[in-house]
């Protein structure tokens, strides 16, 4: 689903009009269809609702009708139409709502009495969407916190009101609606995706309205969100006549002695996402404890004791990833840059490979193209130099992408790809339960696993993000949230590719028919 900036969206809109040969007004009429039948299915029974003057506005004023239509509903509606007029659907949308029998409408030119606004009510926030050009002050700025102040749930339309589409470094957080959830029309904003805005934002739902793909305005974006019908078109069937060898061969360099668990997890996380074989570079003194937890891998040990002290040859291999539990001692550091400066297989660096490049930032220039680095936002402060807050990450991350030809991927609760071509992909899986130790290294596990699969470095990265999050979903159905821990994920890994496999889902028509393996 592609992702299309503040700038572009009018001529989205203006491109499905065209294309579907509708009226504006009916597209607007639409959403409030999306936006009001979600709405009544919500247990309360009486809505407050606050349009403003833009088409934000006119899509509150519509949905007001159409709840006002179902019986029972008790609804107020006002409209704050005191600058520059009206937008024509907002107009004709008041229109239409002054003919309602049954609704408590009232157009604010001036003052403003605020109703009582209990728990049992929920506030619609239909003041400002995707037309904000600067953050809300006066008047607005007020009505704004006296929502946020009130006990009543507040769901937005398309945009927390006071929320630009893109970068808020400059807004005013106490100016900007936090919603329990919006729904967002067409597809996710750019602001909506970043973590210090979910205060904000709430619950996303996105509302698929119809909107055009822009291709008939040769309107294009560097930003996607993945979802489950992207993933479909990446994950290939295995060749039925495939043998250990035809999918590949990882190599983990990983764990200080006393760190085992991070090659554990990396390693069974790699072995259940399709690789034919894995082997794990680790200290002498991790021998036993890799051997007995995992059977399935082969070990390649290091002479020292204690750490990872010396680079070896890739050649046999078909992916290395470097970094989990690795430790960042100076004897460390001088192996893992002499092992990646010479590695000419597909390379993940992840965690303490990381940390190591924060602490010496000139190797960065030494790092191959189409290298894999798997920072969070924390080590995208420490890798990176200016960013504080999460679109400073995220722009930044895009930069070091272009420049250095890598690919990026920071986590986060949308976890964002970012690739050599200044594209950005946004995943749509996962939970809160997998900010967890170790979740970091399993999704470098069954990325290492892919890329041994021949997978590209772009596909690799879409895919094991969105399995690692798809396998964190299906744990937390089972086990919650709150007890989710790395192995949970790693159990779940079958049941997520099962869901996304199109072969394993096949049946046999009926019984007359027998599908040969
Ligand atoms: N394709 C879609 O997604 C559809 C979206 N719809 C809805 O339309 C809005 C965007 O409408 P627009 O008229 O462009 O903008 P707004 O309603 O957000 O606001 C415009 C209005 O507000 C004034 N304004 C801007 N900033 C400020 C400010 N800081 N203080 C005061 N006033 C401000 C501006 O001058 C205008 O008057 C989108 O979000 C959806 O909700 C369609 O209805 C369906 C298709
Ligand atoms: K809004």
């Amino acid at each position: 689903m592609k992702i299309f900036s503040q700038q572009q969206l009018p001529d989205i809109d203006a491109a499905t009009i065209q294309e579907q040969n509708i009226k504006s007004i009916d597209l607007m009429e639409r959403a409030a269809q999306y936006v009001s039948l979600y709405l009544s299915s919500l247990s309360y029974s009486r809505y407050v609702i606050f349009a403003g003057p833009g088409n934000n506005g006119g899509d509150a004023l519509a949905v007001a009708r159409l709840l006002a239509a179902k019986e029972g509903n008790n609804i107020t509606a006002y409209l704050f139409n005191i600058g520059k007029g009206l937008s024509s659907n907002c107009e004709a949308n008041r229109n239409r709502l002054a003919e309602c029998p049954n609704v408590s409408f009232t157009e604010i030119t001036e003052k403003f009495e605020p109703p009582q606004l209990s728990e049992d009510a929920v506030i619609v926030d239909g003041l400002f969407g995707t037309g904000l050009n600067k953050p809300l002050n006066g008047g607005f700025g007020a009505l704004v916190q006296f929502f946020n102040a009130s006990p009543a749930h507040i769901v937005s339309i398309d945009m927390p009101s006071g929320l630009m589409c893109e970068n808020n470094a400059q807004n005013v957080r106490n100016h900007i609606v936090r919603a329990n959830t919006t729904i967002t029309l067409g597809a996710p904003k750019i602001a909506q995706l970043m973590a210090d805005n979910h205060e904000f934002v709430g619950k996303l739902i996105v509302a698929d309205i119809g909107l055009s793909d822009g291709k008939s305005k040769g309107l294009d974006s560097n930003y996607e969100f993945t979802d489950k019908e992207d993933i479909k078109n990446i994950i290939r069937e295995r060749d039925s006549f495939g043998h250990k060898g035809s999918f590949g061969h990882s190599l983990l360099i990983a764990s200080t002695y006393g760190m085992a668990g991070a090659a554990i997890l990396a390693t069974r996380a790699c072995l259940r996402s399709g690789v034919g074989k894995v082997t794990v570079r680790t200290p002498h003194r991790n021998n036993n404890i890799l051997q007995i937890a995992i059977p399935e891998a082969v070990l390649n040990l290091d002479s020292h004791e204690k750490h990872f002290s010396s680079p070896i040859n890739t050649d046999d291999y078909n992916a290395l990833a470097i970094g989990p539990g690795l430790g960042t001692s100076h004897d460390t550091a001088v192996a893992f840059i002499e092992q990646v400066r010479r590695t000419r297989i597909p390379l993940v660096i992840d965690a303490d490979g990381l940390n190591i490049l924060a602490d010496h930032k000139g190797w960065i220039q030494q790092i191959p193209s189409d290298t894999i680095l798997t920072p969070h936002f924390r080590e995208m402060q420490r890798i990176g130099s200016h960013c504080t807050d999460s679109y400073s990450a995220l722009t930044e991350a895009q930069e070091m992408a272009v420049k250095h030809s890598f690919f990026i991927i920071l986590k986060g609760h949308f976890t964002a790809i970012c690739t050599p071509e200044g594209k950005t992909f946004f995943n749509s899986t996962g939970n809160s339960g997998m900010a967890t130790a170790g979740s970091g290294d399993v999704l470098t596990g069954i990325i290492c696993a892919l890329l041994a699969q021949k997978y590209t470095q772009t596909e690799a990265c879409r895919l094991g993000v969105y399995i690692h999050g798809l396998a964190g979903d299906i744990a937390a159905n089972k086990l919650g949230e709150t007890s989710l821990i790395a192995s949970d994920i790693i159990e779940a890994i079958p049941e997520a590719f099962l869901q996304l496999s199109a072969k394993d889902a096949e049946k046999a028509p009926s019984p007359d028919f027998l599908i040969l393996k």
